[in-house]
């Protein structure tokens, strides 16, 4: 199914009653509802362009007729395992906040409240229809890309850090690392969450819209049902983008200037990836912005609405049309309509009976359970507990996360044995493509062998909590449901601090801080970066990559300022690395640190490596050393296919090792192919070549294109190429290998 675009004109506003309007919605029959917009060409006033799309809403459509036609249907839908993308595109102040947030009053609620007010409706009725056999619970994400950086809009500003928080691209999708979650029971609930949180978004005053979002907005509902069977995960995102700017309208300041670059530039990036999409491209620049990297239009699955919203007014001429061609070319992309899989819930499943040997990794509670409104939960904690004092045999132990939506090769459809359960979530469906082979995956599931660490792959929303972490190697023993926040911290508690007694005199051993064992410390940050992928790839050694689990979670911790958290992740991965010295400097430093706090000092601390030294030069050392540890936290949002790919050449070229003259006049054939991918400027060909990753292309096309402007950005020798910072130690060489090893 193609993206269903939809335009909406919004009335003028009250400063402008008496402007020109040149913008109206026609149909192409008398009688029958609106497809087209019509619009006068700017240079002959007297030719009309005509552009159609699936619906148009004219100045007099309300907020409730826009949401029953286009939202309301695809409620349905989400019930069934699809996702859904709803965004509005345009202008800035053509009424897309107007469109998706929309007033305070009952009739003027936009898509958004509407969205979440169906939702709790339709659980409500799905609770009530199967006698309390499938209960429904809603989550909240809500987060902004300002400035090409991406915010939690659900915590406090002051919690943000100058980075923002991290993509990462697993299972087919783009996520946002570290992003908080929130339960949501009911619409009052979610007014109160939405409306404290959209006061963290970034709004200012401009000249053509007082209330200007300068931000990207994206909500994501997540919607999971529970029955007896297994659980079924949806997500409905709604996503306001900030609004394109002619700057010579604007008169905006430096700020806004900034933002508006920001703005314009991603949804440049925005409209080529469109056209790429529409022209059948094979390479679409998704990847030159957060946010398109986020919306991935034409790769997420499910079904996609935009709304383009338009000002009728003359002063939008250009804009307007600008809008209308890159939304006219969306209709053409085509979005996979594919369910998410239901989880199954097993058996339970005894350590005698893992055939396999392979070991289950316990259900874990949510990692935000900080998060938690204890209010808002606490009678579903109540509930847990008592359903916890259950005989085990009462409630399948573990859920296996193994959805995915990702585009599989599609066998001939038969249905699962949930989908077509009276209890279970949807009856067959001719006209939705099913996700592929659900039949082998369950049987693959039950062999115990397939893709065990999909079953508590973090998502970036899961606490790890291994059940023995001080053997690691012992399979996890299955995992209660539900655990409580409090528990879950009274148990955080107790195993930091068995951990932390066991590894006390090791972690204050200056020896085993200066002893190297390289054969673990350097893989580590490499493998914690390639760790999702490789979850889903199951190739990862189960013990190992829990304790990589751990480490991404102090991580995230870390890069949030949150030490103390930092530090606990890090010594419940410990035992997965045991002496790891990399790991147990880390957490000395933490230690060091979190002390330092509590006597009221600053962070500058040496960890005490080098004795002797002054004051002052410790406190440069920290500082280069924080450096560097914030230059790693940076690099974790490269993407991992990059570095695998690199890591794979480098193993090849590794063989070849070729020594490339200093003096390379004449160029050699691949020389030249060489020189021809950097002079194209093409990151993705570049990002092609052995040890260049994403930021080391980009700065590269960058300095091509200012430090090399008057020669066109072209560069003719390897002495050249060698001179540009950063290119030089073996880079060079390095990609002149990977090249020479893959045309071998
Ligand atoms: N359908 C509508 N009915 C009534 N008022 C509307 C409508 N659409 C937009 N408006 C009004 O137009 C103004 C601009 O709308 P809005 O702030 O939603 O624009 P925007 O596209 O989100 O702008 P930006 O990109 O700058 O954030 C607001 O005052 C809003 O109330």
């Amino acid at each position: 199914m193609s993206v269903r675009v939809v335009a909406r004109i919004r009335p003028l506003l009250e400063k402008e009653l008496d402007k020109d309007i040149i913008v109206h919605a026609a149909s192409t029959e008398d009688g029958k509802p609106s497809t087209l917009v019509k619009i006068p060409s700017p240079k002959n006033g007297a030719e009309e362009f005509t552009f159609a799309f699936n619906s148009v809403y004219d100045q007099q459509t309300s907020q409730e007729e826009l949401f029953t036609a286009e939202v309301a249907p695809h409620l349905k839908s989400l019930f069934q395992g699809l996702d859904i993308t709803l965004f509005a595109y345009g202008v800035t102040g053509t009424g897309k906040t107007h469109t998706m947030r929309g007033g305070m009053k009952l009739a003027e609620r936009g898509v958004i409240p509407r969205l979440l007010s169906g939702v709790f409706r339709r659980s409500k009725k799905i609770t009530k229809d199967t006698d309390g056999a499938t209960s429904v619970s809603v989550a909240l994400s809500y987060y902004e890309i300002y400035n090409d950086k991406v915010f939690d809009l659900l915590e406090a500003p002051e919690k943000r850090t100058p980075a923002g928080l991290p993509l990462r691209e697993a299972n087919g999708k783009t996520h946002v690392v570290g992003l908080s979650e929130r339960p949501c029971e009911d619409l009052k609930d979610f007014e109160k969450l939405y409306i404290e949180s959209n006061l963290n978004r970034v709004t200012a005053s401009t000249k053509l819209n007082a209330h200007s979002s300068r931000s990207h907005a994206i909500l994501r509902v997540k919607v999971t049902q529970v029955t007896e069977e297994g659980v079924l995960e949806s997500i409905a995102s709604a996503i306001d983008l900030a609004g394109s700017e002619d700057n010579r309208r604007t008169d905006n300041g430096k700020e806004r200037l900034v933002e508006s670059a920001a703005i314009n530039k991603s949804l440049f990036v925005l409209s080529q990836c469109v056209d790429a999409i529409s022209r059948g491209d094979r390479r679409i620049p998704f990847r030159e912005s957060k946010m398109t990297r986020i919306l991935s239009l034409g790769q997420n699955n499910g079904i996609t609405v935009m709304i383009l919203n338009l000002a009728p007014l003359r002063s939008y001429h250009l804009d307007t049309l600008s809008s209308l061609n890159v939304s006219s070319r969306a209709k053409r992309i085509e979005v996979r309509e594919i369910e998410n899989e239901i989880v199954y819930k097993q058996v339970p499943r005894t350590n005698s009976g893992n055939v396999s040997g392979v070991a289950r990794q316990p259900l874990r509670p949510l990692v935000n359970a900080h998060n938690i409104h204890a209010g808002a939960v606490a009678a579903k904690e109540k509930e847990k507990e008592k359903e916890k004092e259950k005989p085990a045999t009462d409630k399948p132990v573990k859920l296996f996360n193994v959805y995915t939506d990702r585009s599989k090769p599609v066998v001939p459809a038969k249905p699962t044995i949930a989908m077509t359960s009276p209890t279970g979530f949807r009856p067959a469906n001719t006209t939705v493509k099913r996700a592929a082979v659900p039949v082998l995956k369950r049987s693959e599931t039950e062999s115990g062998i397939a893709r065990p660490s999909k079953i508590t792959r973090p998502s970036y929303t899961s606490l790890p909590m291994p059940s023995k972490p001080a053997q690691p190697s012992v399979p996890a023993e299955p995992a209660q449901p539900a655990i409580s926040a409090d528990l879950i911290e009274a148990m955080v508690e107790k195993k930091v601090a068995e951990i932390l007694a066991s590894r006390e005199a090791a972690s204050r051993s200056q020896e085993a801080l200066v002893q190297p064992q390289p054969e673990i410390s350097d893989a580590v940050q490499k493998r914690l970066d390639a760790l999702e992928r490789r979850i889903e790839d199951g190739r990862h050694d189960d013990s190992k990559s829990e304790g990589l689990r751990f480490l991404l979670m102090a991580r995230q911790h870390k890069e949030r300022g949150e030490d103390a958290s930092a530090l606990k992740m890090y010594e419940m991965a410990l035992p997965y690395f045991p002496g790891q010295v990399k790991l147990l400097a880390k957490m000395e430093r933490l230690k060091l640190k979190l002390a330092a706090k509590a006597q009221g000092k600053d962070s500058g601390i040496d960890i005490g490596h080098e004795s002797g030294s002054s004051t002052v030069s410790r406190k440069k050392k920290v500082h280069r050393q924080t450096e560097s540890e914030d230059c790693d936290a940076s690099e974790a949002d490269d993407d991992e296919e990059d570095y695998s790919r690199n890591r794979k050449k480098t193993k090849k070229a590794k063989a070849l090792k070729l020594d490339l003259p200093l003096d390379d006049t004449p160029l050699t054939p691949h020389m030249q192919e060489l020189l021809d991918i950097i002079n194209s400027k093409d990151l993705s060909a570049i990002m092609g070549l052995q040890g260049f990753g994403p930021k080391k292309a980009r700065d590269l096309v960058d300095y091509l294109a200012v430090a090399r402007e008057e020669e066109d950005g072209t560069i003719t020798s390897l002495a050249q190429l060698r001179a540009i910072p950063g290119m030089g130690g073996r880079a060079v060489e390095r990609a002149y290998e990977g090249l020479v090893a893959d045309r071998a």
